[in-house]
């Protein structure tokens, strides 16, 4: 197993298969690769089924143990299922979708493998989800989610971005996961570094304040520090990165793009790195360096002045 100069194991990696997406979600930042807006079809610049499965095969080498498929919106991919099917047996294998194309390919996805998949779903009001996702199918998403617990996919984590549009709507979102057998919820704090528009957040420690006088239970995960709260029976995790030193000090991932380029922090984009012609001897490479030149966004790359996080002069030029 690869540990960076921080002593953070390389667990996971997660996959970003293409940047194309059929939302445009105000908040988006797309996991650092820039506008979801563009030609729907596949563009020639996404890795091949053969390179992502490549890379799987590296990963397994270096004993990672999960595989998060992300986006844009993954499930526009048609391989999927093909790439699902050959990820090595040894890793976890879950997706991250806005949910859409569920209906008709949950099963497909549990035949090939898919161990459960997280579903974005902003608020259970279809006005709501259509000022923030700039979409009209709060119905299919309703419906994929379903597909999703029906199939297996389970636990299907709701992933509720919690900024200034949203916030109102935590309440009952917890009361719909603890009332549905199989979801989970999961509250991501609003990000602004990618996204731009700061004055959007919240303060999520209102957020934890509300969920903690709730909550039956309180349990903390080492995967990033997060806090998860039981609550009527239900679950809801907090995912809150922005200024948190604790959550990268147990950030365990490493991100490719779907260019075919790793990346050592969501944040960043300057740390990118190419894996050639994507042959394993060039993967391994790659990912060793990546892993070599990965810091705690908080804590290394932005450091605090005073009560300000500022960029970190070392990485100025970087
Ligand atoms: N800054 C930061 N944000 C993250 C990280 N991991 C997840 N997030 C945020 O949480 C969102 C949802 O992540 P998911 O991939 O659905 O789920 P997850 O909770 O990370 O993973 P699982 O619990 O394994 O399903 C991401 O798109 C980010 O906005 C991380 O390592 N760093
Ligand atoms: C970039 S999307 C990719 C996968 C898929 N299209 C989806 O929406 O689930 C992954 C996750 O990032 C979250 N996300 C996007 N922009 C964000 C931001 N600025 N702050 C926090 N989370 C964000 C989304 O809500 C979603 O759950
Ligand atoms: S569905 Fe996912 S990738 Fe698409 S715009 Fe929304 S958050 Fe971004
Ligand atoms: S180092 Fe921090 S900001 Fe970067 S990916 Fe890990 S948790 Fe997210």
């Amino acid at each position: 197993m690869l540990v960076d100069g921080f002593g953070r194991e390389v667990t996971g990696v997660r996959i970003s298969l293409t940047d194309r997406c059929n939302f445009d979600c105000v908040y988006c930042h797309n996991e650092g690769l820039g506008d979801t807006r563009g030609p729907m079809e596949p563009q020639d610049e996404e890795m091949s089924t053969d390179d992502v499965v490549r890379f799987l095969e590296v990963a397994e080498e270096f004993d990672v143990e999960a595989v998060k498929f992300t986006g844009g919106e993954p499930m526009l991919r048609e391989d999927l299922e093909s790439i699902v099917r050959r990820t090595p047996d040894s890793m976890a294998a879950s997706l991250t979708t806005n949910g859409v194309f569920l209906p008709g390919r949950s099963e497909k996805l549990v035949e090939a493998g898919l161990d459960r998949v997280n579903v974005s779903q902003d608020a259970l009001d279809p006005a709501a989800f259509r000022e923030v996702t700039k979409s009209g199918a709060y119905d299919d998403v309703i419906e994929g989610v379903m597909a999703a617990v029906d199939a297996g996919l389970t636990p299907v984590k709701l992933n509720m971005v919690v900024f200034e549009a949203t916030a109102g709507y935590v309440p009952e979102m917890v009361e719909h996961v603890a009332e549905r057998e199989g979801l989970q919820l999961q509250l991501i704090e609003y990000m602004p570094e990618l996204a731009g528009r700061p004055d959007w957040a919240i303060d999520i420690e209102r957020v934890h304040g509300w969920l903690a006088d709730q909550a039956d239970r309180i349990e903390h995960r080492e995967m990033h520090d997060r806090r998860r709260y039981w609550i009527d029976g239900g679950l809801v995790e907090v995912v809150d990165p922005v200024g948190n030193e604790e959550f990268c000090a147990n950030c365990h991932r490493v991100r490719v793009t779907h260019t075919g380029h790793l990346k050592g922090c969501l944040n960043r984009n300057d740390d990118l790195k190419p894996m050639g012609e994507m042959t394993k001897p060039e993967i391994r490479t790659a990912f060793r360096e990546v892993v070599n030149d990965r810091v705690p966004y908080y804590g290394e790359y932005m450091i605090k002045d005073g009560d300000e996080w500022v960029l970190n002069e070392k990485y100025i030029d970087a």
